[in-house]
């Protein structure tokens, strides 16, 4: 049966479906980036307090700006918004619910003129975002804004037909301003180190960037929360899609598949109000920068420590590669020796646990994550997770051995070639730069560090080069795991 308000009352008892009255759901959320994450994260936490029959008047209307968006729109029109989420516990069991949070999809690119009286909405209080880190539009050289980039210079050419969300957003604020409506809260739920500060800045600066007045009243009065999220969600694949149909019958075209585990660390600073996330078990704390770093520096860089190793070493599932002992070793080393040393220790938070936890979570098979989907955008997470926990424990004089070795087996993968001669397929804005410096290896082998954007200038210390030069090394003469065997080896002396 095709899921739908039309099929809920058929749907099988073993599969949760909302308890409240989705009719009397009204939308205060705008949210972009309607993607895998967003609805196994905020969406179900929103439909958590709906089904203890609040925030109603806080259901999501979706936004999306990309052309892979439009599946997106006409997936959940079909489904009059709803999903199939299905939550894969460690021990095989599932918990298997359909969420009804989000009532309402807006594709910008079918009409932007609709995008922009959404945004002005008053009932609109929250404007979230996952539109990934490459969504802020950051200039990796700078740290600034990029105004070079064309969809920003379309934007600011023509501010009335707004394409990104950057157009879009500050053309809602504006209407509100001049309409003497409340602002929203800018809400990021990307994995950035300070989501909420970046978010500020690279808003703040396209808003200025439109007029320095409007601007000045953007930073004055838009709030934009820092947070924590976690919860690992693959892509949802077509094997996912057909277990739904059939193990319950419910034909659902993007059903989410994601793990039990679930925490979102959220700082209170709302304008015009917020859900009581706290009731469904979100922790909204006066500083979040102490959980994003041990989040980021433990979880997302131990991703990039298993996954170009975990490629050459020719494996494809994440828990696969968490299962084998020595990646495992190897990953806790990272954590305990390099990264939780750059960590600030948090009340009622064991970090030992924490670390031992995530090899717990990245071995559960029914996830089924993959490793494409960590190798993919590395520019964009080596320089953010792995590369500040270096420049910490440089200054600090501490080692940064394993922390080469995970930059060395990015700069191995992005020859672009695997271990057995297949090509590797690289996802990365910066992809053709990457391999461009890769393939200087053999005449320069710090060539992919000299990359100043990415790595600044720990090509010039050698504290950092040494080990990773050996690492490097090692990879082209014996491979990835004779590599992991030497670099625990020798990490078990010093
Ligand atoms: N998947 C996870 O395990 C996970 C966990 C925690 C946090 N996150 C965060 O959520 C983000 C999205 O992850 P996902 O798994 O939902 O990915 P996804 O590919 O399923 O969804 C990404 C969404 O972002 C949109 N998007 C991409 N670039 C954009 C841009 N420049 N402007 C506007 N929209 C843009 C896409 O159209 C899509 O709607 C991640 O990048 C990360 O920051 C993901
Ligand atoms: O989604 P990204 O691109 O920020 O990073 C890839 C993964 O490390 C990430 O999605 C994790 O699975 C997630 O952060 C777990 O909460």
């Amino acid at each position: 049966m095709k899921l739908s308000n039309a099929t809920l009352a058929q749907i099988p008892s073993e599969v949760a479906v909302p308890a409240y009255d989705r009719s009397k759901v009204t939308a205060g959320i705008v949210h972009f980036g309607v993607g895998g994450f967003h609805r196994a994260h905020q969406a179900m936490y929103l439909d958590r307090l709906m089904n203890q029959g609040q925030a109603l008047e806080w259901g999501i209307c979706g936004m999306g700006i990309m052309p892979s968006d439009a599946r997106m729109r006409d997936t959940l029109r079909d489904s009059d918004g709803m999903y199939t989420l299905v939550v894969k516990n460690p021990d095989g069991s599932r918990e298997v619910r359909v969420i009804g949070s989000i009532i309402d999809y807006v594709y910008a690119p079918d009409d932007s003129h609709a995008a922009v009286e959404k945004l002005a909405d008053p009932a609109i209080r929250i404007v979230s975002l996952t539109v990934t880190e490459g969504g802020y539009n950051v200039n990796p050289v700078t740290g600034e804004f990029d105004l070079g980039n064309p969809g920003i210079v379309a934007d600011l050419n023509d501010p009335a037909q707004p394409k990104t969300t950057f157009g879009l957003i500050s053309a809602g604020l504006k209407l509100r301003r001049e309409r003497g409506l409340d602002p929203f809260t800018i809400m990021s739920c990307d994995n950035i180190q300070g989501n909420g500060e970046v978010a500020q800045k690279m808003f703040g600066a396209f808003a200025t960037a439109l007029d320095e007045e409007f601007g000045t009243w953007v930073q004055a009065n838009v709030p934009f929360p820092n947070s924590m999220v976690d919860r690992i969600t693959p892509v949802t694949t077509e094997a996912d899609r057909q277990d739904v149909t059939d193990s319950y019958g419910i034909e659902d075209a993007w059903p989410v598949v994601c793990e039990d585990f679930v925490q979102w660390v959220l700082e209170d600073k709302f304008v015009s109000g917020r859900p009581e996330f706290e009731q469904v078990g979100v922790q909204i704390v006066a500083d979040v920068v102490p959980y994003e770093l041990m989040k980021l520096r433990l979880l997302n860089a131990t991703h990039q420590g298993l996954c170009y190793f975990g490629h050459l070493a020719g494996y494809s599932a994440v828990h696969d590669v968490a299962r084998n002992e020595l990646f495992a070793q190897f990953l806790l080393r990272y954590m305990r020796t390099e990264a939780e040393p750059t960590l600030e220790a948090l009340p009622g938070v064991d970090l030992a646990a924490y670390q031992d936890k995530l090899i717990e979570r990245y071995s559960n098979e029914y996830v089924a994550d993959t490793i494409a989907r960590l190798c993919a955008d590395s520019s964009d997470r080596i320089p953010k997770w792995l590369m500040p926990v270096v420049r910490e424990n440089l200054a600090a004089d501490r080692d940064v051995s394993l922390s080469a070795a995970i930059v060395a087996s990015w700069a191995r993968y992005a020859e672009g070639t695997d271990e057995v001669g297949e090509p590797i397929q690289i996802v990365d804005r910066l992809a053709s730069e990457v391999r461009t410096a890769a393939a200087k290896h053999a005449e320069d082998p710090l060539a992919f560090l000299r990359q100043q954007d990415l790595f600044g200038d720990v090509v010039n210390d050698e504290r950092f080069t040494k080990p990773y030069l050996e690492a490097l090394e090692s990879l082209h003469i014996n491979g990835a795991i004779a590599t992991l065997e030497l670099i625990m080896s020798q990490a078990s002396t010093r």
